[in-house]
């Protein structure tokens, strides 16, 4: 059974901040799934974002496959990946682009692949402007979340580092078509996100669903419907560790409708050494930490291992 979803609405530029505070912090109980409004991210630059990500992935896969995937940055070809690992399909039907951290953060063998400038001159220029109008908001939505939490508004800012923070954009193109060849086939499997927060756009064709109850079979997906100019922001399983289970990672996929889709998301982590426990407002006597701390690059180091296998 598919349902569409009524997700709560989230105004970032709302002057009443504690009352969007407790919306906010009602929604990532609930659902771990919300939207986003009034981030500060011009739609005129989503749009030349979209451009822009049609452009690369149009490119003939030769050219596409010299800027293959190292150290999580570049491109991953279709099958190339299956976030639901025990899925029995091949791999997810869907080509992707990762973009990671602007600033050299951590070593100079770690930097960011970019198309020849003869083959898409304002490719580079306009990923960097999405990255970081992106990051902003992203930033000002944590903000809100601390204050969820009843933290310090700069809480996530500070213990996450996030001047030297290991967040990646990643462009993501399911290719459609036939659907009906007898194989399991999805474009993203079922899976929850590994990190602190995702801020996604998509072009509106459908295809996101969520599953709010991960433990009760079988599992119901519903529907995530696109709202013009909204981002669709999840909360990953660092949160919900940081939060001892109160927010929610929600189990979400991509399914193919057939129709060519294309969507970005921003993964918002914390950096590398940033650790990874139990929030005081969020454990007590009868409700004790869940999680041991752990250090938010090796927990994302184990993550990848399982989903790339290396
Ligand atoms: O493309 C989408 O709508 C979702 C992608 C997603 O869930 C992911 O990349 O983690
Ligand atoms: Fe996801």
């Amino acid at each position: 059974m598919e349902e569409a979803l009524k997700l709560p609405i989230i105004d970032l530029s709302s002057p009443d901040r504690s009352s969007t505070a407790s919306t906010l912090r009602q929604a990532c109980i609930e659902y771990g799934f919300f939207y986003v409004v009034n981030h500060g991210v011009e739609e005129e630059l989503t749009g030349r974002l979209f451009e822009e990500s049609k452009k690369f992935f149009s490119l003939p896969l030769e050219e596409k496959m010299k800027l293959f995937r190292k150290e999580h940055r570049g491109y991953t070809a279709l099958f190339g990946e299956k976030l639901d690992p025990y899925s029995a399909s091949k791999g997810d039907c869907k080509e992707s682009y990762y973009i990671g951290p602007l600033e050299d953060i951590y070593s100079p063998t770690k930097l960011n692949q970019w198309p020849s400038q003869e083959s898409l001159p304002s490719w580079r220029a306009t990923m960097e402007s999405f990255y970081s109008k992106v990051f902003s908001a992203g930033k000002r939505l944590l903000s809100l979340i601390a204050l969820a939490l009843d933290l310090n508004e700069d809480f996530f800012e500070k213990v996450g580092n996030l001047d030297r923070s290991a967040a990646f954009l990643r462009l993501l193109h399911y290719p459609g078509g036939s659907v009906d060849s007898g194989e399991e086939i999805y474009g993203a499997s079922a899976h929850s996100d590994y990190g602190m927060v995702t801020l996604l756009v998509s072009d509106g064709v459908r295809g996101l669903q969520v599953c709010r109850e991960k433990s009760k079979q079988p599992w119901v997906w519903e529907d995530v419907p696109h709202i013009n100019g909204a981002f669709i922001v999840n909360i990953g399983d660092m949160m919900e560790r940081w939060t001892n289970c109160l927010f929610r990672s929600t189990l979400h996929r991509v399914m193919p409708f057939g129709k060519e889709r294309y969507s970005v998301a921003f993964f918002l982590d914390p950096n590398e050494d940033c650790v990874v426990e139990c929030i005081e407002s969020c454990c007590n006597e009868s409700s004790p930490p869940r999680f041991p701390p752990i250090r938010s690059g090796d927990y994302m180091k184990e993550r990848f291992r399982l989903t790339y296998g290396s």
